[in-house]
């Protein structure tokens, strides 16, 4: 059974730390700054690569810290991530967050995983995340392209042009539902 509930975070309202700083860490930065470049995000490495220097270097609220995970560093953090290449220090972060209740994801463990990321898909303000419940993240990736080839970038002046009418509705709550499913019927 797939039991994953999606949900959006808005992370610029959270600190996430991301412990290990090879292609993994690089990765998980890239897909968190992507979608909220303002993302307050600290990644702790012994050895951190260029392309994550570089990132930071582009994005203020990204710190680096050179030295190995210590549990003192979950102390002020909302979310984690980890993909270092010691199993042990992958579990030893996962056991650390379930005591503090913080949310944890180990990269290469989806069994210790609280959470997944998704293949995403922008259209303006349309955003689909895609996840096949573990099964092949390569096949997410895949048909993140699909969809993103499909989709029209006049989506924007459709949402842009509900929105407007959106906001002129009057009446209850019921009444603006019927209208806007009247209108929109043709999507479907
Ligand atoms: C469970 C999950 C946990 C998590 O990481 O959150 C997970 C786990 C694992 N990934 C592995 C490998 C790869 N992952 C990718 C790519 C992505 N992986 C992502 C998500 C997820 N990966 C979560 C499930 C998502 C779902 O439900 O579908 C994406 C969607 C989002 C993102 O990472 O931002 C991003 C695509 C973004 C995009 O382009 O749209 C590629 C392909 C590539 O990089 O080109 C490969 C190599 C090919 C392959 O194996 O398929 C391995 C084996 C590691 C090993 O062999 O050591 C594991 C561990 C395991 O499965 O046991
Ligand atoms: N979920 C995914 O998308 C994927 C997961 N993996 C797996 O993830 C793991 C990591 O892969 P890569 O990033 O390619 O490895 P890598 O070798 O490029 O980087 C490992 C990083 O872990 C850091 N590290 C080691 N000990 C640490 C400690 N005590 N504290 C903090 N950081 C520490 C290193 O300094 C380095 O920055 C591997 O086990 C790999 O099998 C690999 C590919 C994809």
């Amino acid at each position: 059974m797939n039991t994953l509930f999606p949900i959006f975070v808005k992370t610029e309202n959270l600190h996430v730390l991301i412990v290990g700083g090879g292609y993994v860490g690089l990765e998980k930065a890239n897909a968190l700054l992507a979608n909220a470049p303002n993302t307050r995000v600290t990644l702790v490495a012994p050895e951190i690569r260029s392309e994550i220097q570089e990132l930071a270097r582009q994005h203020p609220r990204m710190e680096l810290i050179q030295e190995p995970y210590h549990e003192l560093f979950l102390a002020d953090k909302d979310l984690v991530i980890v993909g270092t290449n010691n199993k042990d220090v992958n579990r030893q972060v996962q056991q650390d967050c379930k005591t503090r209740r913080i949310l944890v994801n180990v990269a290469d463990t989806p069994d210790l995983c609280d959470f997944y990321l998704s293949s995403v898909v922008k259209k303006g303000d349309l955003k689909i995340a895609i996840s096949t419940n573990g099964k092949s993240p390569t096949f997410a990736k895949r048909f993140r392209e699909v969809l993103e080839e499909l989709l029209p970038d006049s989506l924007q002046e459709t949402l842009d042009n509900l929105t407007a009418i959106r906001n002129q509705l009057k009446g209850d709550f019921v009444q603006k539902m019927e209208k806007l499913n009247e209108i929109t019927k043709v999507l479907k």
